[in-house]
């Protein structure tokens, strides 16, 4: 059996390039984002994004993290302008968590970590499915928002209430009506980069939007994320924390800021 990779010492990050050799390729994500260091770029514009909520399908904890599944068979949850060209429809979200506050997120800014990060994953549809998108270096578009201990985030709660019905890797239960466009923070001020998938298969076809404003989130709804099993049921149970890669070599990339 090939390893399954996963986020413990034996199949971590650390091992990714024995299988995936492209982990030591020149565009891998996530990375420090020093705003110091980031080039204001006019010429950026803003994000347009519009999602249906109608096209919200189901949740599912894949062993890896929980993902929200929407339907992309139309153009009717999409991002367009930005730094991209062309319409990139939604395909999932997901987030990356640590065991406690200090870490968890896999974007860092200036050195610093948040207890979390959301991941909203678009594909251009100058290509025929999000498959063959994701091995083109424009074929993706994922969209990365900082979470923030603070208050309670209403929002963010009705995805952690059916926490108990997906505890377990590959478990899946269906999940309409939900609209993640309530989970963006007010401002859509963002870094951008060229970068990878942070998982294998670790693909360079990213086209990274880091916004500047985070969301927040509560201490209670952080020990909902981490009550989640990394482990099938009937197998000793694996709490889901420190599913996060940590920041690579930016290799000489250009870190653009939408904002002055
Ligand atoms: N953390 S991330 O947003 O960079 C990310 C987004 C999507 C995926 C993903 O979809 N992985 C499965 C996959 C990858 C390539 C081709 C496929 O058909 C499936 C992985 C990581
Ligand atoms: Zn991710």
């Amino acid at each position: 059996l090939t390893m399954s990779w996963g986020y413990a010492s034996h199949n971590g990050p650390d091992k990714w390039a024995d299988n995936f050799p492209v982990a030591n390729g020149p565009r891998q994500s996530p990375i420090d984002i020093v705003p110091a260091q980031a080039v204001y770029d006019s010429s950026l514009k803003p994000l347009n994004i519009k999602y249906d909520p109608s096209t919200s399908m189901d949740i599912l904890n894949n062993g890896h993290s929980f993902q929200v599944t929407f339907a992309d068979d139309t153009d009717s949850s999409s991002l367009r302008d930005g730094p991209i060209s062309g319409v990139y429809r939604l395909k999932q979200f997901h987030f990356h968590w640590g065991a406690s506050d200090d870490k968890g997120s896999e974007h860092t800014v200036a050195g610093a970590k948040f207890p979390a990060e959301l991941h909203l994953v678009h594909w251009n549809t100058k290509y025929p499915s999000f498959g063959e998108a994701a091995s083109k270096p424009d074929g993706l578009a994922v969209v990365g928002v900082f979470l923030k201990p603070g208050d309670a985030n209403p929002n963010l709660q009705k995805v952690l209430d059916c926490f108990d019905s997906i505890k377990a890797k590959g478990k899946q239960t269906s999940f309409t009506g939900f609209d993640p466009a309530c989970l963006l923070p007010a401002s859509l001020n963002y870094w951008t980069y060229d970068g990878s998938l942070t998982t294998p298969p670790l693909l360079e076809s990213v086209t990274w939007i880091v916004c500047k404003e985070t969301i927040s989130v509560s201490p209670e709804q952080m020990a909902r994320f981490r009550s989640l099993l990394f482990t099938p049921e009937g197998e000793a149970e694996c709490c889901m924390v420190d599913n996060y890669r940590p920041p690579q070599p930016l290799k000489g990339r250009a870190v653009r800021a939408s904002f002055q």
